[in-house]
C-alpha cells in the first residue's frame, strides 16, 4: 500500500494549495523547527484514521486565515483509490471514499493503515493506561473497523452506567442489569480480539528484540485484565463477565461508577522478567517501542496481505546508528515511510526523496 499524491488546502500551516507526488518507499520532509513537517503526517493519519494524531478539534485543523480545509490522496493497494476529506465553509464534514459520499470519519478506518512512531510513544511505557489501550484500540480498528464499533457501544453503555449510579433514577437496579448484560457481551467481543492481536504482536515483538539487542534481551509483552486467568475464561466469557459486574454492584453503588471492566485493563512489557517501566533505561524503552513498532507493521502484512504507512516523525534523529540502520533494511522496498527531520542525515537518507519544507510550503 502507498500514496501516490497527496494535496493539502488550508490543512494547518498549508496555506496555498500544495500537492505531492510521492515515492513508493521513503519519503523524507526537511526543515526547521514549526515549518509543517509534522502538519503533512497529520495529513495523512487523518486521510487514514479520520483524526488527527493528536485528535485535533476542526478548527485547529483549519487554516487560521480561512473557514475550510481539505485534503486529498490516491493511494494504491491492488488498485488506485481516491480518499478526500475536510470540512466545507458550511461547516459540514467532506468524506469521500472513490467518490462516494460517507457520513461518518470511522467509515475511513482499515482504507489506508499506518503505524506512526514518535517521540510520544514512549509515553507507551511510561504513560498511563488510557494510552496503551487507545494504542491496541486503534491497531486493532484499523485492521477490523467492526472493532470500532464495539468500542463505541462500550463506551455508550459505560457511560449509561455511570449516569445512573450517580442519578440513581426509578427502578434503576432493573436498568443496571440490562446494562451488565450488554457490557458482558461487548466486552467478551472486545476482549477476545484483544488477546488474539495482543498474542501476535508479543511473538513479532519479542524475535525483533531479539535482534535489536543482539539476542541479549528478552521481551514479553502481556495484556493484564480485570478478567483472572482470561484466556482460560473464554468459552464462558460473557456469563463469566456478567457475574463479575453484579458482584462489584455494591462497590460501584457505593462510588457511584463502574470499578471494573476492559476500560481499565492495561499492557504489561517486561524485559528480561523486569517491568520496562521500573527498571529499564530509556534506551531499553526507546528499543522496546522500536520492537513493537515494527511488529505492528509485521502483522498489517499478516493480517491484510499487504504492508501499512510508516510515519516516523522526529524518531528517527533519536535513534542510534546501529537502531537506525536496523529499522532502514526492515522497511526497505517494501514499506512506505515518511521521515520528518531537521537535518538531512546525508549517511542515512541521502538516497530517499527529500521535500524541504518551509513556513506551509514545499520548497
Ligand atoms: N490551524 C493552523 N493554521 C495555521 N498554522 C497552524 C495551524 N495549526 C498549527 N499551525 C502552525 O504550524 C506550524 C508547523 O507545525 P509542525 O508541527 O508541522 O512543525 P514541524 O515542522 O513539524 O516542527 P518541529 O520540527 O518543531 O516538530 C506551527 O508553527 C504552528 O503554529
Amino acid at each position: 500500500m502507498y500514496i501516490n499524491k497527496l494535496t493539502l488546502d488550508n490543512f494547518r500551516n498549508f496555506k496555498n494549495k500544495t500537492v505531492l507526488n510521492l515515492e513508493n518507499s521513503v519519503n523524507v520532509f526537511v526543515g526547521d523547527n514549526a515549518q509543517g513537517k509534522t502538519n503533512l503526517l497529520e495529513a495523512i493519519h487523518f486521510l487514514a484514521l479520520g483524526k488527527s494524531i493528536t485528535n485535533q478539534k476542526k478548527d485547529e485543523l483549519i487554516h487560521w486565515d480561512k473557514d475550510y480545509f481539505y485534503i486529498t490522496c490516491t493511494y494504491y493497494n491492488s488498485k488506485s483509490n481516491k480518499i478526500e476529506v475536510g470540512y466545507n465553509q458550511d461547516n459540514r464534514k467532506i468524506i469521500k471514499i472513490n467518490s462516494v459520499e460517507q457520513k461518518k470519519y470511522s467509515s475511513l478506518l482499515g482504507n489506508i493503515n499506518v503505524v506512526i512512531f514518535s517521540p510520544d510513544d514512549l509515553l507507551l511505557i511510561k504513560g498511563s493506561p488510557s494510552l496503551r489501550r487507545n494504542f491496541l484500540d486503534q491497531e486493532i480498528s484499523q485492521l477490523s473497523p467492526y472493532y470500532n464499533n464495539l468500542m463505541t457501544n462500550y463506551k455508550k453503555v459505560l457511560f449509561n452506567r455511570n449516569k445512573i449510579l450517580k442519578e440513581r433514577p426509578h427502578h434503576f437496579m432493573e436498568t443496571l442489569d440490562i446494562y451488565d448484560k450488554q457490557l458482558a457481551g461487548f466486552s467478551e467481543e472486545i476482549l477476545v480480539k484483544r488477546i488474539d492481536i495482543i498474542s501476535k504482536l508479543k511473538i513479532l515483538a519479542r524475535l525483533t528484540h531479539r535482534k535489536l539487542t543482539d539476542n541479549t534481551e528478552n521481551l514479553e509483552i502481556k495484556y493484564a485484565s480485570f478478567v483472572d486467568n482470561l484466556e482460560q475464561k473464554i468459552p464462558e466469557l460473557k456469563v463469566h463477565i456478567y457475574e463479575l459486574f453484579k458482584q462489584s454492584r455494591e462497590k460501584d453503588l457505593y462510588t457511584r461508577q463502574t470499578n471494573i471492566g476492559l476500560h481499565r485493563d492495561d499492557i504489561e512489557f517486561y524485559v528480561n522478567g523486569k517491568d520496562v517501566k521500573k527498571y529499564c533505561s530509556q534506551g531499553q524503552q526507546r528499543t522496546t517501542i522500536l520492537s513493537l513498532k515494527l511488529a505492528e507493521i509485521e502483522m498489517f502484512m499478516s493480517q491484510r496481505g499487504t504492508y501499512p504507512i510508516l510515519l516516523l516523525d522526529d524518531v528517527f534523529s533519536e535513534l542510534d546508528y546501529k537502531r537506525r540502520s536496523f529499522l532502514l533494511k526492515a522497511i526497505k522496498d517494501k514499506v512506505q515511510t515518511f521521515i520528518t527531520t531537521t537535518e538531512k542525515e546525508q549517511e542515512l537518507l541521502g538516497a530517499f526523496k527529500v521535500f524541504n519544507i518551509k513556513n506551509g510550503m514545499i520548497k
